[in-house]
């Protein structure tokens, strides 16, 4: 299986208040298709690490490959391409447009990327809606909807752009069962079916259970 994100010797410092070494030695893979969880008690450096392996911290030490090219010395701007145009996020909170409709918050990081026509953007945004089963729900404002089906839409959001891999950070921490359930079962078939890797942080036993592999940390290390 080809490698989609690597991390070689990851450590990162806090200077302040007081040096802090809050991640020690990272090291591992993620193959196309794998759908990966990391677990750890809070504090354990589980969003530092998440943070720096989407690109949004670059103050670290090591070697992060994305598609088998290194990726730690980037520009601001090639990294910006990078996030929009490889990495799909999904929060535990939405961060959907609330008064924009459901279909123009799916096409927004397509039209940032610049590189297709509004018809095909549209045309794409609505295809991923029908993926996730809520076509329906397209012309709808972001406002009028329910919170499971917000998530819904940030994962076809976060799909927009075909990425290699989706990251979340407690996609599922701000929905009951039922809909936590859905969210993990929509991940599984955009693993199985289409390839797509995911790396998801959770404090979700069950949720993390039923994944592929299970990233555990404890105090800035990978134990298992
Ligand atoms: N900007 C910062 N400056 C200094 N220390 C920080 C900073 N951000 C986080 N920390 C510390 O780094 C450690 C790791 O924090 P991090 O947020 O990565 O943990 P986490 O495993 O994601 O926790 P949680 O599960 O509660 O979200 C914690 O001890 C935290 O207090």
């Amino acid at each position: 299986m080809s490698t989609v994100l690597q991390a070689k010797h990851i450590n990162k410092y806090f200077k302040k208040p007081v040096l802090f070494h809050v991640l020690k030695d990272i090291n591992f893979k993620i193959s196309k298709g794998d759908f990966t969880s990391i677990m750890g008690k809070s504090g354990c450096g589980k969003s530092t690490l998440l943070y720096i392996l989407s690109t949004m911290d670059t103050d670290y030490e090591g070697e992060l490959y994305l598609n088998n090219k290194l990726i730690t010395n980037n520009s601001k701007d090639q990294l910006s391409y990078i996030r929009n145009k490889h990495i799909g996020f999904v929060f535990q909170f939405h961060y959907l447009l609330s008064e924009f409709s459901v279909l123009e918050n799916v096409m927004l990081p397509a039209k940032k990327l610049g590189e297709k026509s509004f018809q095909e953007i549209e045309h794409d945004a609505m295809q991923k809606l029908h993926i996730l089963n809520i076509d329906h729900l397209a012309k709808k404002r972001a406002s009028q909807i329910s919170g499971g089906e917000k998530q819904r839409v940030a994962i076809a959001r976060a799909l927009i752009n075909n990425p290699s891999i989706i990251m979340g950070d407690e996609p599922t921490g701000n929905l009951d069962s039922h809909n936590s359930n859905n969210v993990f079962n929509i991940f599984k078939r955009l693993s199985e079916e289409q390839g797509l890797s995911l790396l998801i942080v959770t404090h979700d036993e069950d949720f993390a259970k039923r994944t592929n592999r299970i990233i555990t940390m404890e105090d800035g290390k990978i134990i298992s």
